[in-house]
């Protein structure tokens, strides 16, 4: 089956830095993938190429044409990329001079003509995706009058406006309490079909993805002078091993099934001290 996207032999700089090398990855149609690695490690420059916004400084970066096939996103305008797939960055600039739903219309901009703005129908959908992250009675406050985790929501909300098939989220749980990190990912897998983003927190990556992809330095690679790459990537089961999760994160875990539910996480702890009393 066609991937959704895919890279192929792809490396990435970043002011004349190498920060990704050798990446070849598929996104599933239909699927969720998780991406999981250090700070630094190349989570967000992987998802930019993905996302089109940072092109490949050699190999390619491709998403499905609708037809069977694939097309370098280099050659796809911006207002048709932004039709296909939505990206949401970590930080985004919120102006004192917009409320929240002039915001959220912003993700509408490519879908819609401007004489097609401000009908009914498009400030339903609005409010449809502001509702979506519990923001529907926000629609009319100032950008600026959020907290850090609402403006956060609207951000997504957004991306949830976009109404693309594909949404890639750089941290999309990044300053949400804990409510609403498991909600606002299951409300994007349920109206996204292929949906990517970054996450921190590996137990929820454990349990919310069908696949990851684990960004960091083989074994023996220097992380200070050689760029980064994917170094595993399958379900996440396999993928957050106690081995890798040592040798990748530096830290034990072990993958406990939860006692009274049918799903597994994954707890963390120190590495145990092996050095010699
Ligand atoms: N504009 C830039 N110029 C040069 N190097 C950069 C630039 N932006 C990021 N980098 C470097 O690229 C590497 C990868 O950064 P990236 O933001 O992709 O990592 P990340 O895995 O998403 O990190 P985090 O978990 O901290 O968000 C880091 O070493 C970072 O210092």
């Amino acid at each position: 089956m066609t991937p959704a996207l895919r890279l192929h032999n792809v490396s990435a700089t970043l002011g004349g830095h190498a920060v990704l090398r050798d990446v070849d990855l598929d996104v599933a149609d239909g699927g969720r993938l998780g991406i999981v690695g250090v700070n630094g490690a190349g989570k967000t420059t992987l998802l930019r190429v993905l996302a089109g916004v940072l092109h490949p400084s050699f190999g390619t970066a491709l998403i499905a044409d609708g037809r069977g096939g694939l097309i370098d996103l280099r050659r796809l305008p911006n207002r048709e990329r932004a039709r296909r797939l939505a990206y949401v960055p970590q930080e985004d600039v919120t102006t004192s001079e917009l409320r929240v739903g002039e915001m959220v219309a912003l993700g509408r901009v490519p879908q819609t003509r401007p004489w097609a703005r401000g009908g009914r129908t498009e400030h339903d959908l609005i409010l449809g995706a502001l509702d979506a992250v519990g923001l529907g009675d926000r629609i009319n406050t100032g950008a600026d009058q959020l907290s850090g985790g609402e403006r956060r929501r609207a951000v997504l909300a957004r991306g949830l406006a976009q109404q693309c098939p594909v949404m890639l989220l750089d941290e999309p749980t990044n300053h949400l309490d804990v409510a609403w990190q498991l909600e606002l990912l299951e409300v994007f897998a349920t109206r996204a079909r292929t949906l990517v983003a970054t996450v921190h927190n590996l137990d929820l990556a454990l349990r919310f993805f069908d696949q990851l992809a684990l960004v960091g330095w083989r074994e023996g690679s220097d992380p200070t002078s050689e760029p980064a790459g994917i170094v595993a990537v399958g379900p996440p089961a396999e993928v957050l091993s106690a081995h890798h999760v040592d040798t990748h994160f530096g830290v034990g875990s072990v993958q406990v099934l939860h006692p009274g539910l049918p799903q597994h996480h994954l707890l963390i702890h120190p590495r145990e001290d092996t050095s010699p009393a």
